[in-house]
């Protein structure tokens, strides 16, 4: 037996011995995204009757629903890019708050004390390797930060979680491990498969494509529309892409196996895409496994606009619910209710815009047809009251819809009024140029 494996065994506990480290009034790191720990969670849910006031923080609240939501009166809830588990448990139980994050200085929260002191990190490793270290799987992020800064760290080991080699950040050393705790051999990943683009999101991703040279380094966001882009890609006759994201999405798998994206243009990680976590299909994570075509690195690497910048024509791709007159975009909330979050949204759209022969794409359908079965624009004149303003105005560039991509960077308010219009649903248009001349940001002179 090697010393590391004496430490785990020394270390390895079932999970209600571990979770007995945490005591009221305790800040407690979930892993994010598929970090999420499983049985760990059930076990610290089961003390909610002698616990109050634990902050349970996650980000992107994957299946399964934690344990811990079932008692807000012991745990407080926090998302730091709101799923569908999350707006439902916010809007229909009144659980879960929103945590706004500026993506890239997140490991610098935890390393400066700025961020509030983490009692107990609990997230999903690999198992243990030869060398004492247990990869971190399908998320990097924060992880390593947030650890350091820790009283206690507790991995749950999950043999299903796919080996992402780094990159940097992507392992934790058992010497850095309080406890060890193992989930059931048959714990599976949620398979989260993405739908066949329909029409027009194939129209919006080949208005983008139009804008790739050969050479370019793409990031796709999260959402529908991106994985969209990514498929139309794999089908184009673009050469020699790259690729440098936050999120590794299905997406990269039909742009690398394809091979239109080799990376083999690239200034930084030539031949690898940087990603900060993975999220997606069965498919997704077979591919990542051991696969050194992509490097796991935290997000002050990833998200740094400084980083993004220095990789030359740098596509930026992202999704958003809304677009206003003014070209504010709105990522994240219908008024007050919460849908999603920022991420690494602006990161990517300022990055890329620093980045020599870069451009930003805010993409998004013309339309929204509501459970009602009413269509209803996303080219608003103005968000309804409390909607969040993800991208300021004066950050935007591109905005794209199957009408067409007009980039609004640099254009005055009634410049960006009438492209926006432009690429309107064309019931809406006459009533957008009404709110237009009544916000005063229509000319006599714009177009009819
Ligand atoms: C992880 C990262 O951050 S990568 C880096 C970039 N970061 C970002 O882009 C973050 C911000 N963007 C996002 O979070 C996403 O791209 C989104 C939310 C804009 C779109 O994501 P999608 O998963 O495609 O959203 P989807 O179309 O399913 O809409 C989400 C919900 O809002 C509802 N919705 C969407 N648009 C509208 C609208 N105009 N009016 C009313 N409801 C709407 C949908 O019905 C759905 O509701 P439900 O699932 O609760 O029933
Ligand atoms: C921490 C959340 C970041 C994201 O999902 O983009």
């Amino acid at each position: 037996m090697s010393r590391f494996s004496r430490e785990y065994s020394q270390k390895c506990v079932p999970a209600e011995e571990a979770v007995k480290v945490i005591k009221s009034g305790d800040v407690v790191d979930y892993g994010f995204f598929n970090g999420k720990p499983v049985v760990c969670d059930i076990a610290l849910a089961a003390r909610h009757e002698e616990l109050r006031d634990v902050e349970i923080h996650v980000a992107v609240t994957l299946p399964p629903v934690p344990e811990v939501v079932k008692h807000p009166e012991s745990f407080v809830y926090h998302d730091l890019q709101f799923s569908k588990i999350s707006r439902v448990l916010q809007r229909d139980f009144n659980v879960g708050f929103y945590y706004p994050i500026m993506y890239h200085q997140a490991p610098s929260w935890f390393r400066e004390g700025v961020a509030p002191h983490r009692n107990v990190v609990i997230c999903t490793v690999c198992p243990m390797d030869a060398h004492g270290y247990f990869n971190l799987g399908l998320h990097n992020s924060a992880t390593l930060a947030a650890m350091e800064e820790s009283d206690c760290v507790i991995v749950e080991v999950n043999p299903n979680l796919p080996v992402c080699p780094g990159g940097a950040e992507e392992a934790v050393h058992i010497s850095a491990v309080n406890y060890v705790v193992e989930a059931p051999a048959d714990l599976a990943l949620a398979d989260l498969p993405s739908p066949e683009p329909n029409e027009q999101e194939r129209t919006i991703a080949e208005l983008i494509v139009d804008h790739i040279k050969d050479g370019s380094c793409i990031q796709l966001g999260i959402g529908g529309m991106p994985n969209a882009v990514g498929k139309i890609i794999a089908q184009s006759d673009l050469k020699n892409l790259g690729g440098h994201t936050e999120m590794l999405s299905d997406a990269y798998v039909d742009m690398i196996e394809s091979g239109r994206m080799n990376g083999s243009k690239k200034s930084l990680d030539r031949y690898r895409v940087p990603y900060t976590f993975a999220m997606g299909s069965k498919r997704l994570y077979d591919f990542v496994d051991n696969n050194p075509a992509a490097a796991s690195y935290p997000a002050d690497y990833t998200n740094d606009p400084r980083v993004i910048a220095q990789l030359d024509n740098f596509i930026s791709i992202n999704n958003a619910l809304q677009v206003d007159l003014y070209t504010q975009v709105n990522a994240e909330s219908l008024g007050t209710n919460q849908v999603s979050g920022n991420g690494g949204m602006w990161d990517f759209v300022i990055g890329s815009q620093w980045s020599k022969g870069g451009k930003s794409f805010i993409c998004l359908t013309s339309t929204f047809t509501n459970s009602k079965g009413e269509l209803q624009s996303r080219i608003l004149p103005t968000f309804a009251p409390g909607s969040i303003t993800t991208i300021p105005r004066h950050m935007t560039d591109y905005v794209v819809t199957e009408y067409g991509a007009v980039q609004v960077r640099a254009q005055s308010t009634w410049k960006r009024a009438e492209l926006m219009i432009s690429i309107a649903h064309p019931d809406f248009r006459e009533n957008l140029i009404k709110e237009a001349e009544a916000m005063k940001i229509w000319r006599n002179s714009n177009k009819k």
